[in-house]
């Protein structure tokens, strides 16, 4: 059964349809690659899902439960909140923070977890990265690719069900792209559930095991990574590869 599985999601900015009729799934373990043209609706679709952005329609089933956009309450929002982790683009840590109070805060404040096993989850995070050196450290002081991983431990220690990754390598000098590629690749091997909108083609055929292309607000070719790369089906993502 599909950890989660988006039927006819549809989402409007004014009056211009951006996600007309999208459909996918994921099954528990997966590596989701979004894929498709500048202005696509890639960030938007990856904001509908954990509800930045409110879909119009459409409905979805995860973890084992139905919920319909059009009639979403107080219980399903808190639902998927709490089985999803968003990692932003420039990892958004709040600057004024060490790096284990920046992997703390949400545990303290948004899951109301004890400041002291807060403490723990991120201490066993930085050992893992390891990061334990840097634990009292503001993210100025810093590299690049620390930041990078403070801000995966931030969504890892929520124990999400899926982690939503926006653009992980943008803006990123190749030396970083490498070491973010190692992370994802970390995350999978120990089963973690993602999803990744990229530009970057090299990296997501290095970390993809399923892809999506958008276009005209739907999904018009789903694939395993293996085919979707190398058997492109519609002219469109053959296109798209080419170009790209
Ligand atoms: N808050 C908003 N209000 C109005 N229009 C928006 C808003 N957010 C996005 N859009 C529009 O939705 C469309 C899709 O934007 P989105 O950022 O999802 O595309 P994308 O595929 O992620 O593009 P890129 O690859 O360039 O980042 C664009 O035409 C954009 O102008």
């Amino acid at each position: 059964m599909a950890l989660l599985k988006v039927t006819g999601l549809e989402k409007k900015f004014n009056a211009e349809k951006i996600l007309a009729d999208v459909n996918f799934s994921i099954n528990s373990g997966d590596t989701l690659v979004i894929l498709g043209k500048s202005g696509a609706g890639k960030t938007t679709l990856l904001r509908s899902l954990n509800l930045l952005e409110k879909p119009d329609k459409g409905s979805l089933l995860f973890d084992e439960r139905k919920i319909n956009y059009d009639s979403l309450d107080k219980a399903d929002i808190g639902f998927i909140r709490s089985r999803l982790a968003m990692v932003f683009q420039n990892y958004a840590l709040f600057n004024n923070k060490t790096a284990i109070e920046n992997i703390m805060e949400p545990l303290i404040y948004g899951k109301k977890i004890a400041r002291k096993t807060a403490y723990e989850v991120a201490q066993t995070l930085l050992q893992q990265m390891e990061l334990k050196g840097k634990a009292n450290l503001y993210p100025a002081e810093l590299s690049g690719g620390q930041q990078q991983r403070i801000g995966i431990a931030r969504a890892e220690a929520l124990a999400p069900k899926i982690i939503l990754f926006d653009e992980p390598t943008s803006s990123l000098d190749p030396a970083l792209v490498g070491t973010i590629t190692a992370d994802i690749l970390e995350l999978q091997k120990k089963k973690q559930t993602m999803i990744i909108v990229t530009h970057h083609l090299e990296f997501a055929e290095k970390v993809a095991t399923k892809c999506i292309f958008l276009a005209k607000g739907k999904v018009i070719e789903s694939n395993s990574a293996n085919y979707f790369f190398n058997e492109p089906q519609t002219a469109e993502l053959k296109e798209f590869l080419k170009n790209n």
